[in-house]
């Protein structure tokens, strides 16, 4: 049953959590995948997670979008439209209904996130309609101002993101995203395989459009710059567990575990 509009809860009190994640596993055999990932994301926060490659930092990701189905645990969410609900519990049309207005999912490579062969504008729109807009004007005008905002050029709105540059496609993919205004976004190595240049002035654009908008971000990368830049928060994750968490700075200045002191000791310059 849906929830008239009327008695929706629009805003989370800072001291409720947006998510909790309680020992999620995803086994794939052999200790490769999660285990045992528990922890809690508030809202407003960007949640860095770290690791080298083969860490789990993806399938934890996946088992949170829906793309993987976990083995154990749970995922406390404060749903908007529904109250409080478990994810991995959903229904499919739940899961779904959510998945297209209250969430985001942003893959490294666009091509993921993005229809390739319908227009720009279309791929920003799909997403209102699928929510009910039907207002071809109201579409378009819409569709044109997240393109903007992402500071993409309004005339190509017309043209499919196969005519794109990698840095546009990325950017198209977050717009697709971000124009229903979701409440939790998953993002994963979003500025992954771009260049720095492009990357830089991506993480420029998402830092101010994720504060702006007040949304709840979890984001996966092996780019401690990154973390940096982005996130309030990091867990560090190695073998498939989290072995470390606290804000970045902190994390960044003062690893504690041996391996999140190598990670920074690798990547940072002293
Ligand atoms: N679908 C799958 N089937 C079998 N094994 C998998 C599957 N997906 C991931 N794995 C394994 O689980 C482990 C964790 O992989 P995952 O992709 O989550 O790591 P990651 O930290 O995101 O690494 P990267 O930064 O390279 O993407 C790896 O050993 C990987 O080979």
């Amino acid at each position: 049953m849906t929830l008239p509009a009327t008695s929706l809860p629009t805003a989370l009190a800072p001291e409720q959590p947006l998510l909790q994640v309680r020992g999620l596993t995803k086994d794939y055999g052999a200790g490769r995948g999660c285990r045992d990932i528990s922890f809690t994301l508030w809202p407003g926060e960007i949640l860095g997670i770290v690791g080298e490659s083969g860490a789990g930092k993806s399938t934890l990701l996946d088992c949170l979008g829906g793309f993987a189905v976990p083995d154990a645990g749970r995922a406390d969410y404060a749903s908007r439209l529904f109250g409080p609900v478990e994810i991995f519990g959903l229904s499919e049309a739940r899961r779904r209904r959510l998945a297209r207005s209250e969430w985001g999912f942003v893959h490294q490579d666009a091509r993921r996130g993005l229809r390739m062969s319908v227009s720009a504008g279309g791929n920003v729109g799909e997403r209102l309609m699928a929510e009910g807009e039907r207002h071809y004007g109201s579409l378009r005008a819409r569709a044109t101002d997240w393109l903007q905002r992402l500071e993409l050029d309004a005339d190509r709105i017309d043209d499919p993101p196969s005519q794109f540059s990698g840095g546009m496609r990325q950017r198209l993919q977050i717009a697709r995203n971000l124009v229903t205004e979701p409440r939790l976004l998953l993002m994963d190595e979003p500025t992954g395989g771009l260049d720095l240049s492009v990357q830089a002035r991506l993480l420029d654009l998402l830092r101010g459009l994720v504060r702006g908008l007040d949304l709840s971000a979890v984001l996966v990368t092996h780019d401690l710059g990154v973390v940096r830049l982005l996130c309030d928060r990091v867990l560090v994750m190695e073998g498939g567990r989290i072995v470390e968490e606290g804000l970045t700075d902190q994390v960044l200045e003062d690893p504690q575990h041996p391996h999140s002191q190598r990670l920074v000791a690798s990547i940072l310059p002293v």
